[in-house]
């Protein structure tokens, strides 16, 4: 991180205003006899500059945010609540009713990248990186020369060698491909970038040198939504974290805070996971997103549950971010 460490989430007042405020979004699958709870009543803000780490174990809804965000998910879900995107000029947009159109010419892209979880698949097979690059930055605006340069430019920014760009997405590796991706979300310069698991399949010095590159782009005044497993990912470059657990978001901190003294036990759990800590994974495992049950999602796995966790603990502000827990490890925390 380059900016000093906050004490509490930055608040809309007094700094500029979010850029995107998302609040009670609920994202539901309808499979044949069941329904799938992925991402439960979340809120957040995410203000320019800021970079948000989005955190928790597989299958608690961290895609499925990013892509409730852009309109990207299929028929079979059903997507409640508001997203705002706030532009810097003109008039501010709600991305979960906005039309697909809107979506596919003014916001994917333009004002929100992506970068996808899974680029093999992502990246049109038929063309090469170059010419994927050229296209993408041509179709926001660059004239044909300056788009060739730019094109270069990207690539080397994310580690790639001009001559790579040459390569169809087939002709990649896996961790070449991810950075080609990186690239093609980065180029057109979007205000709002969700990058998810933008670091799979780098090795080490490479994930350090795509997590500066993000982290850069917040100084330069965007925003960034990271989604990662990787603790250590969030700890060396974002300003907040957001900690998911069966869909909804059990704790939210800036970065020092929620590494100094996490307040949920989860969050706890995570981090004595790390090999630097106790190396000790959390016990048990997540609930199943078609059997929720009715209290605190994370109780039957939880040192400090109780009775009182059979109902469920609310997402509160607690001075330093917010947290729901019934018995949380941080003193003056709600309870
Ligand atoms: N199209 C779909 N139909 C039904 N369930 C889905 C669909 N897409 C995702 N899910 C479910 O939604 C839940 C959240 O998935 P999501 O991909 O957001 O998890 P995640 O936290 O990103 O996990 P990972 O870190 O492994 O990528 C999972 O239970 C997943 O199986």
């Amino acid at each position: 991180m380059t900016t000093s460490a906050p004490t509490s989430l930055p608040a809309g007042t007094g700094r500029r205003p979010a850029l995107l405020s998302v609040d009670g979004l609920t994202v539901r699958f309808r499979l044949p006899g069941a329904v799938v709870h992925a991402v439960t009543d979340l809120s957040l803000d995410l203000h320019p500059g800021e970079l948000l780490a989005v955190v928790g174990e597989s299958g608690c809804g961290k895609s499925v945010l990013a892509h409730a965000l852009l309109g990207l998910l299929p028929r079979n879900a059903t997507v409640t609540g508001q997203a705002r995107l706030h532009p810097a000029a003109g008039e501010p947009v709600d991305l979960i009713t906005a039309g697909e159109r809107h979506l596919a010419r003014q916001v994917r892209g333009r004002a929100v990248g992506l970068v996808p979880q899974s680029p093999a698949t992502a990246l049109t097979p038929v063309r090469t990186g170059r010419r994927l690059l050229e296209e993408t930055l041509r179709a926001h605006g660059h004239p044909r020369r300056a788009a060739a340069d730019a094109a270069e430019r990207a690539a080397v920014d994310v580690g790639l060698h001009p001559a790579d760009l040459d390569r169809y997405p087939h002709e990649l590796s896996g961790g070449m491909a991810q950075r080609l991706a990186t690239a093609l979300a980065l180029a057109p310069d979007p205000p709002l970038l969700l990058a998810d698991e933008p670091t799979t399949g780098l090795d080490r010095p490479l994930v350090d040198h795509t997590l500066d590159l993000l982290r850069r782009r917040c100084d330069t005044g965007a925003a960034v939504l990271l989604i990662t497993h990787d603790l250590a990912a969030a700890r060396r470059v974002a300003d907040t974290v957001a900690v998911m657990y069966a869909s909804r978001i059990v704790e939210h901190r800036p970065t020092p805070a929620l590494f100094g003294q996490p307040g949920h036990p989860y969050s706890a759990g995570l981090l004595d996971a790390l090999p630097e800590r106790a190396f000790t994974p959390v016990p048990g495992h997540p609930p199943m997103l078609t059997d929720l049950p009715a209290g605190c999602p994370f109780a039957p796995r939880c040192p400090r549950a109780t009775d009182s966790c059979h109902t469920r603990p609310r997402l509160a502000d607690d001075g330093v971010g917010r947290l729901a827990c019934h018995h949380p490890l941080t003193p003056g925390a709600p309870t």
